[in-house]
C-alpha cells in the first residue's frame, strides 16, 4: 500500500505551463524597438524602453491601448500601430531577445524529471511559434500556444485548460509558471498551481497580489521546488 501511495504522489503535477516573456525569454528590447518603430512611424513620440515592462502582458492590441493610456486614440490608428509593430517585428525578434540565465538548466531538468512541458503566451500565435523555433527547439514542448483566432487570450483560462485536455491532465496538476499578473489570475482560474517568476517584468508585490502560491527568484528555485514533486 505504501509503495503504491509513494507511486501515485510522484506520478502527480507532472505538467508544467510557461508564458513566454518575461519568463523564459528576455524580450523586451525587441518588443520596445518595434513598438517604438510604430509609434514613430504614426508621428508619436517613442517611449524608454524599461515602460514596456508594464505596457507589455496582453497581447498587441493592449500593448498600444496601454502606450496610449493617457492620450487615447481611434481603434483605426492602434490597428495600424499593429500592423506596423507585426511586420517590423517579424525582423526584429531575434537582435536582441535572449533566454534568462539558468533557464536553459531549468528546462533540461524539468525534461529529465518526466515534466511535460508547455507554452502559453499572449504573444500572436505565429510570434510565439517563431521565438520557441528559434530559441527553445531543443526541448520538448508538447504545446506552444500564442494568441489564436477565436479563442480568449489570457487571462481567460480557456486556452490553459484546452492544454489540460491535450495532455489529459487535470489543472491542479499542473504548475503555470510565469511573471505578470496576467499569469497569475490565469493560473488561478484554470486551477492550476500559480508560480511567480520574479527575474520577468514585474515585482514580487503584483505577483503576491494577484495569487501566486510560489515566488521563485531564479530558474534554480524552481528546480528546487519541483525537485520535491
Ligand atoms: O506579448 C505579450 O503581450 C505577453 O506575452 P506573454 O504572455 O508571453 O508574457
Amino acid at each position: 500500500m505504501k509503495i503504491r501511495a509513494l507511486h501515485v504522489k510522484i506520478n502527480m503535477k507532472k505538467v508544467i505551463v510557461f508564458d513566454l516573456d518575461g519568463t523564459l525569454l528576455d524580450t523586451l528590447e525587441d518588443i520596445a524597438i518595434s513598438a517604438n518603430f510604430a509609434l514613430k512611424s504614426l508621428g508619436f513620440q517613442a517611449e524608454e524602453h524599461d515602460k514596456y515592462r508594464y505596457f507589455v502582458g496582453e497581447g498587441v492590441f493592449k500593448l498600444f491601448e496601454n502606450i496610449f493610456a493617457s492620450n487615447p486614440q481611434e481603434k483605426e490608428t492602434i490597428q495600424k500601430a499593429v500592423g506596423l509593430f507585426e511586420s517590423h517585428y517579424t525582423k526584429q525578434f531575434h537582435q536582441n531577445t535572449t533566454l534568462y540565465e539558468g533557464v536553459s538548466k531549468m528546462l533540461t531538468f524539468l525534461h529529465a524529471r518526466g515534466f511535460k512541458m508547455a507554452i502559453l503566451s499572449n504573444k500572436p500565435d505565429s510570434f510565439t511559434k517563431m521565438c520557441a523555433v528559434k530559441y527553445l527547439r531543443q526541448w520538448d514542448f508538447e504545446v506552444v500556444f500564442g494568441v489564436r483566432e477565436g479563442v480568449p487570450r489570457k487571462p481567460d483560462p480557456s486556452a490553459a485548460l484546452e492544454i489540460c485536455e491535450l495532455l489529459h491532465v487535470k489543472p491542479e496538476a499542473c504548475y503555470y509558471l510565469g511573471d505578470t499578473m496576467i499569469d497569475m489570475q490565469t493560473a488561478n482560474r484554470a486551477g492550476m498551481i500559480a508560480l511567480g517568476a520574479l527575474w520577468g517584468f514585474r515585482d514580487e508585490a503584483e505577483l503576491r497580489e494577484h495569487g501566486a502560491k510560489y515566488l521563485l527568484k531564479t530558474p534554480s528555485e524552481v528546480i528546487k521546488l519541483l525537485t520535491e514533486v
